[in-house]
């Protein structure tokens, strides 16, 4: 496992630019070891590749373009949407504009069964070996802030035993993705540059890559409120990403539920 490469992080632009850059400065002192491999356990994978639409249900209590959600308990969270069906757990672990923190994502790998993806902003190998250590079994990767380091990114994220959740939002990245070698790629509703979100991005996006010969599992991400807006990657997506709108919900197993009601 080689070292990785730098990352140009002033080319991110908007508040996506801004996060990075606070982010790499909070891992400014840290070692860029890869840290010892572990073997591949594909628990996130494993759990998108069924023959019904998966939910990855999100543990967010902010978030730039809402603000304040709601005051969640990760554990409790985590419960509730195993109980309402979900398939796998993401929690954000950013602290300054999604109030996430590392005990988050500790406490829901010990709360639930499901596998849990460390959602956050990796600038930084530290931040993988930190989700390994915290039992998480993916991380999310960024095509818009890693840029062509995608493919060492990823393969450390392989050498520590973890699954890549590779994120794209245009077909420019989705390529990117491709050539890195991913094996799950999601595809953000959300422009992370002006916060604008287009359900539209997804179901292209997504047939786009199967045309393009991908056989791994494809998650849409972003923007989902209502079963009619699901209903529009159904048959096409392997999973659906889902946070605001569970998080405010107040009966977060029910909104899970209802959500994925056909
Ligand atoms: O959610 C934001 O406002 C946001 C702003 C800047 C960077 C990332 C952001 N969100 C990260 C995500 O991708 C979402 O948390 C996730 O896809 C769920 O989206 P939603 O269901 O719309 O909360």
């Amino acid at each position: 496992m080689n070292g990785l490469p730098p990352l140009d992080l002033s080319r991110v632009p908007g508040v996506l630019g801004r996060i990075v850059q606070e982010r790499a400065g909070d891992y400014r002192e840290a070692s860029p070891e890869p840290g010892p491999a572990r073997p591949a356990a594909r628990r996130f994978e494993a759990s998108l590749n069924g023959p019904q639409l998966a939910l990855i249900a999100e543990v967010k209590r902010a978030s730039p373009s809402q603000g304040a959600i709601a005051p969640l308990d990760p554990a409790l969270s985590a419960r509730a949407y195993e109980a309402g069906g979900a398939s796998a757990i993401s929690v954000l672990t950013e602290p300054r504009h999604f109030d996430g923190n590392p005990q988050a994502l500790h406490s829901v790998t010990g709360a639930v069964d499901l596998p849990v993806l460390r959602k956050d902003f990796v600038v930084h190998p530290a931040m993988l070996r930190e989700a390994a250590e915290w039992n998480a079994a993916a991380a999310l990767l960024m095509v818009s802030v890693l840029g062509t380091a995608t493919g060492a990114y990823l393969e450390m994220t392989h050498h520590l035993g973890l699954d890549a959740l590779v994120e794209v939002h245009d077909e420019a990245e989705l390529d990117v993705a491709l050539a890195a070698g991913a094996r799950i790629i999601g595809v953000n509703n959300r422009d992370l540059t002006t916060l604008n979100i287009d359900l539209s991005v997804s179901p292209r996006l997504i047939r786009l890559a199967r045309r393009r010969g991908f056989a791994g599992v494809l998650v849409a991400e972003s923007g989902y409120r209502s079963p009619d807006q699901i209903a529009q990657v159904r048959g096409l997506a392997d999973a659906v990403l889902v946070g605001s709108s569970l998080a405010g919900s107040g009966d977060l197993a029910r909104a899970a539920r209802d959500l994925l009601a056909v």
